[in-house]
């Protein structure tokens, strides 16, 4: 039996990759641990696996001016420090890791004890995490092809993002029923990436009533923005997160508006679901959303609002141009090559822990 960690945490972008591929890993009789910070996103949605989780010190690493920029670094080192101590204490043949400011100490702690490291990386240009951790790296995995050209030659390797088996199997009935909807129509579903987005939900609840007259409309705002005044309305469910509902919301919505975060984007395409991408803006990230909406726009999978244009007028005209266009957006869809991530990936694990 082969011993892997997987590590990532921050936002659920950086760990439900990792979810994806434990399956895999137990068919392919993996023993599995997980390390990630003490109560991150990552601790709530890794547990109920039933995979062993060590939390360690991590501390945010800002582009931006913070007086905790001086405090962290210390968080750091002390996360540095109990990784290595982990590392020695399991023992793993391989680490794989799917980015996010928790997974530096993790790396530089496998590499220090020389245990070959796979990371992921998941959006069209690296993240400043992996950017520190790609030199420790055996293998640097990616998701675009646009993004071989960012990494050094010899480590990279294209293989997609892997996709959670089960968000392909949902059940419109039990969405149907779960979101207490009244009558089975076509349905809108609105998701602002792991963490909601207030001006998504903002431009949303002004336009309604316009699309509760035709549609549905399933809501997941983020924690702590769901709007108490809108329950009960008949043909409107809102939700803070929604973990294994997803897959049969997934199935009812026949139109998805939704940031484009690198996992949320390859789910819409794997599910072949017309979508509008509204990319986080430049101003609140490093601009890695938009260059995604923009790839998947080109190739005729979305239609992009950006954020500046986003208003309650612009988001109707956009839901009513691509609801009318819809069956052209899945036939574009369907062309994509069925590449299988989740095996590409396995195998390199394989390949780097020597089995
Ligand atoms: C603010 C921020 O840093 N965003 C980044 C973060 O986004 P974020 O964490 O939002 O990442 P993604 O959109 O890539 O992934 C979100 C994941 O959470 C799942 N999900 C979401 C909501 C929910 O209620 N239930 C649920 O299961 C989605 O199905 C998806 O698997 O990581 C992405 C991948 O590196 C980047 O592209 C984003 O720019």
């Amino acid at each position: 039996m082969k011993n892997i960690i997987l590590t990532g945490g921050g936002t659920a972008g950086h760990v439900t990759p990792n979810i994806a591929l434990l399956p895999g890993l137990k068919e392919r009789d993996y023993e599995v641990s997980y390390i990630g910070s003490y109560d991150g996103i990552e601790k709530k949605l890794i547990e109920e696996f039933g995979i062993p989780y060590y939390g360690i010190s991590s501390g945010k690493l800002r582009r931006y001016f913070d007086l905790k920029n001086f405090t962290d670094p210390l968080k750091v080192i002390k996360g540095y420090s109990e990784a290595v101590k982990l590392m020695k204490q399991l023992k793993p043949d391989v680490l794989f890791s799917k980015g996010g400011f928790v997974t530096v100490p993790v790396v530089l702690a496998a590499k220090k004890c020389k245990v070959p490291i796979i990371i992921h990386e998941s959006d069209m240009t690296p993240g400043l995490a992996n950017r520190i951790c790609t030199p420790a790296a055996t293998k640097v995995c990616c998701n675009f092809p646009e993004t071989l050209g960012h990494l050094p030659h010899g480590k990279a390797v294209l293989t997609g993002s892997p996709i959670r088996k089960e968000l392909l199997q949902g059940n419109r009935q039990d969405a149907i029923d779960f979101c207490e909807f009244p009558e089975d129509r076509q349905t809108i579903m609105i998701i602002g990436g792991s963490m909601g987005a207030a001006a998504i939900n903002k431009a949303v609840r002004d336009i309604l009533p316009e699309l509760l007259k035709d549609f549905n409309v399933v809501h997941i705002c983020g924690k702590g923005k769901t709007e108490p005044d809108l329950n009960g309305l008949p043909g409107y469910a809102q939700f803070e997160y929604i973990k294994k509902e997803l897959s049969d919301i997934f199935a009812l919505s026949d139109l998805v508006i939704s940031r484009a975060g690198a996992n949320s984007i390859c789910e819409l395409l794997s599910l072949k679901k017309p979508n509008i991408l509204i990319p986080l803006s430049r101003a609140a990230s490093r601009g890695d959303q938009i260059l995604n909406a923009h790839s998947f726009e080109r190739q005729g999978f979305s239609a992009v609002l950006e954020e500046e244009s986003l208003t309650s007028e612009t988001l109707l005209s956009k839901i009513q141009e691509v609801y009318a266009s819809r069956d052209s957006y899945i036939a574009k869809m369907s062309t994509g090559s069925q590449a299988d991530p989740i095996h590409k990936i396995l195998d390199l694990i394989e390949e780097c822990a020597g089995k």
